[in-house]
């Protein structure tokens, strides 16, 4: 099965609230896409392609810059904030059986007044642009959440009541901007990836991409290729969320390949990381007990231990 394409604009951004009757047919969408898949193509979301431009076009000017002046702003260097920052090429692994991916990023992690950003003489715009999109993506993601909460019978406030703290040092969602520099495939190591199967670790993830690129693993086990469609937001589950649907809602591997030999071109995207607050105790919502017990913010530690090695 491909991944299916759900319109989203009865609970659109532009929207007010959604009636029943469309909270109804979102719900048995997104349930049937969540089971079967573990990704789905929302459209008429709010957001549009010039918001997901506007937010690339400025990661790319901070990533086109030399390395020495991205280092005062890497990752694990702020403080209140661990995750925030930029990640520079070949240090994450997100196959640990890999060499490190052909990426870099910059994880919008904190909206904190102490954070340093990039000057506006460097990259003008940047701080504003991306924690303005930090919040489109927390307002998009708590709506899903709740018809998610819906489609499978729950109160449908026992997601966003675990996702209170969205934006703060005590939730760790993520604004991820990613990079992939043109590739020398002649000078990749073996086995290396843009980006390395994987599945992602908190409730969902939203994903907006500049190109193709994207693989998703099917139940069968083959990869298939995402489509890359403009104005839509690429939604999927991830690991917290299956555990804590007791295995109803699939979290699936998915990866970036190389591109073809002689293929200089660069591939962006943006992954906004939906985490559940870090005191949130997940159980399984189902009372089965399928998975022990585990708050959110250590699950995040055992995973982010993994893809960068132990430290
Ligand atoms: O770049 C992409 O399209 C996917 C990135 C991804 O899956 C991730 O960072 O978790
Ligand atoms: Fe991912």
């Amino acid at each position: 099965m491909s991944i299916p394409v759900v319109d989203f604009g009865a609970y659109s951004l532009s929207e007010g609230d959604v009636t029943d009757e469309q909270l109804h047919k979102l719900s048995k969408e997104l349930r049937t896409a969540f089971t079967e898949v573990g990704f789905v193509f929302l459209q008429n979301t709010g957001i549009t392609q010039e918001e997901v431009d506007r937010v690339m076009g400025v990661s790319k000017e901070f990533f086109l810059q030399p390395d020495e002046l991205k280092q005062p702003f890497s990752r694990r260097s702020f403080a209140n904030n661990l995750n925030h920052g930029w990640v520079s090429l070949e240090t994450e692994r997100l196959n640990p059986r890999r060499p490190g991916d052909l990426k870099e990023a910059f994880n919008t992690a904190s909206l904190h007044p102490d954070i340093k950003w990039p000057s506006s003489d460097a990259v003008p715009g940047f701080q504003g642009i991306q924690t303005c999109f930090f919040q489109r993506c927390k307002e998009l993601s708590l709506r899903v959440l709740r018809v998610m909460a819906h489609s499978l019978g729950l109160d449908p406030e026992v997601f966003l009541s675990t996702h209170q703290l969205i934006g703060t040092d005590e939730n760790g969602t993520t604004l991820r901007s990613l990079y992939y520099p043109p590739v020398n495939s002649e000078k990749a190591k073996e086995g290396q990836l843009r980006c390395g199967e994987h599945s992602d670790y908190g409730s969902i993830t939203l994903l907006f991409q500049s190109s193709e690129g994207l693989q998703v693993r099917r139940r069968s086990g083959e990869f298939i290729c995402a489509p890359s469609i403009p104005g839509a937001v690429l939604i999927n589950i991830a690991d917290l969320m299956q555990r804590w649907t007791s295995d109803h809602f699939v979290s699936v591997l998915h990866r970036v390949l190389l591109p073809p030999a002689g293929d200089s071109n660069t591939r962006q995207s943006m992954a906004f990381f939906v985490q559940p607050d870090d005191a949130a105790l997940i159980t399984c919502c189902d009372g089965s007990n399928k998975y022990p017990p585990v708050t959110a913010g250590d699950y995040l530690i055992e995973r982010f231990n993994d893809s960068y090695g132990r430290s």
